[in-house]
């Protein structure tokens, strides 16, 4: 029975969060990214243009897939592509000695310009893995039957390492109880319904809830629009800036908490997490850590809702589950 943790190390601004991986025989930084479920990295095969400041996969410790490709392309219009083998991989103590390693042959510039990441660890579910002709099984996939419990947790937090574990909740990392929710699988998410939002002290609802997904690999949290517009009407200065793509605040500015009400409890975001980054280094315009979901067809709960609470990724029982519990 295994169980293992690994640390989270933020980024600037806590853009995402990065992990140490063993594939073969180097350790990698990989992106742990919840919203996916292809485990790929740069590789001795990527264009030296590309992996450049990168570490790299070299597969001739792995067996390769014949036949076997992907590509992948994230909401952000970034994309990878590449071949794949069979190698071991190592997260936290936690061995997969056949895991499907992605290694890639072309990445988009947000690849090789995010110099701390290696790649990228999905743990989102297998059936949206990208390989082609046969779909492989993410790492939490292919472990699974041999953790202790088939669970795995996300503790991130702002500016200071978190954490992942895989195989067991720790008890010690979060407050209260921890509030279960059903996961709709359809779309290969872990995917949930919030109840409703409201800002500040009051209950004054700024919407209705709906569908949502919990997604380590976005920064921020995407809500619907009148919910984001609600927000930003009570904060002076805030605006939406099409040129930037969303709302921006004074850097200055003190936004009101966020409340998310789920399975009938209610998780706040403090202000200061909406108050995400300044538009470059220096500008005292920030960008704002709340968006608006508007094109996507669902709300997603990325770093900047992750990072307030302890979540817990549970397929251990008939059908998977998402918990929440206060930091
Ligand atoms: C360009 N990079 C580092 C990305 C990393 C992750 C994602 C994503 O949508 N994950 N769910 C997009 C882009």
């Amino acid at each position: 029975c295994q169980t293992g943790e690994v640390a989270a190390d933020p980024q600037l601004y806590d853009q995402s969060y990065l992990s140490p991986v063993t594939i073969g025989n180097s350790e990698l930084m990989l992106d742990f990214d919840t919203g996916s479920a292809d485990l790929w990295c740069f590789s001795t095969e990527s264009p030296a243009a590309q992996s450049a400041g990168h570490g790299l996969y070299n597969p001739s410790t792995g067996t390769e897939l014949d036949g076997a490709f992907w590509d992948i392309t994230y909401g952000d219009q970034s994309a990878a592509s590449g071949n794949v083998f069979a190698d071991k991989v190592v997260v936290g103590g936690v061995t997969a000695t056949k895991q499907a390693v992605e290694a890639a042959t072309s990445v988009s510039y947000e690849f090789t310009e995010d110099v701390a990441s290696d790649g990228l660890l999905g743990l989102a579910f297998s059936s949206i893995n990208t390989i082609l002709p046969q779909p492989q099984t993410t790492f939490f996939d292919t472990v699974r039957n041999s953790l202790a419990k088939a669970v795995f947790t996300v503790d991130l937090k702002k500016g200071a390492a978190g954490s992942y574990t895989f195989g067991y909740i720790d008890s010690s990392k979060y407050s209260g109880a921890i509030t279960y929710v059903p996961v709709n699988t359809a779309n290969g998410f872990w995917q949930f319904t919030a109840d409703g939002y409201s800002a500040g002290g009051s209950d004054s609802s700024t919407g209705r809830g709906g569908v949502a997904i919990a997604d380590t690999g976005t920064s921020l949290l995407y809500l619907p629009a009148s919910v984001a517009k609600a927000y930003y009407s009570g904060i002076q200065g805030a605006t939406f800036d099409f040129r930037q793509g969303g709302y921006t605040i004074p850097c200055s500015a003190t936004p009101p908490d966020f409340n998310v009400a789920i399975g009938g409890k209610t998780f706040t975001v403090p202000g200061s997490y909406i108050n995400y980054a300044p538009l470059r280094a220096g500008s005292s315009t920030c960008f704002g850590g709340i968006q608006a979901d508007t094109g996507i067809g669902f709300s997603i709960f990325g770093d900047v809702f992750l990072k307030a609470v302890y979540a817990v990724f549970d397929d251990s029982g008939s059908s998977p589950r998402l918990g929440f519990a206060a930091q």
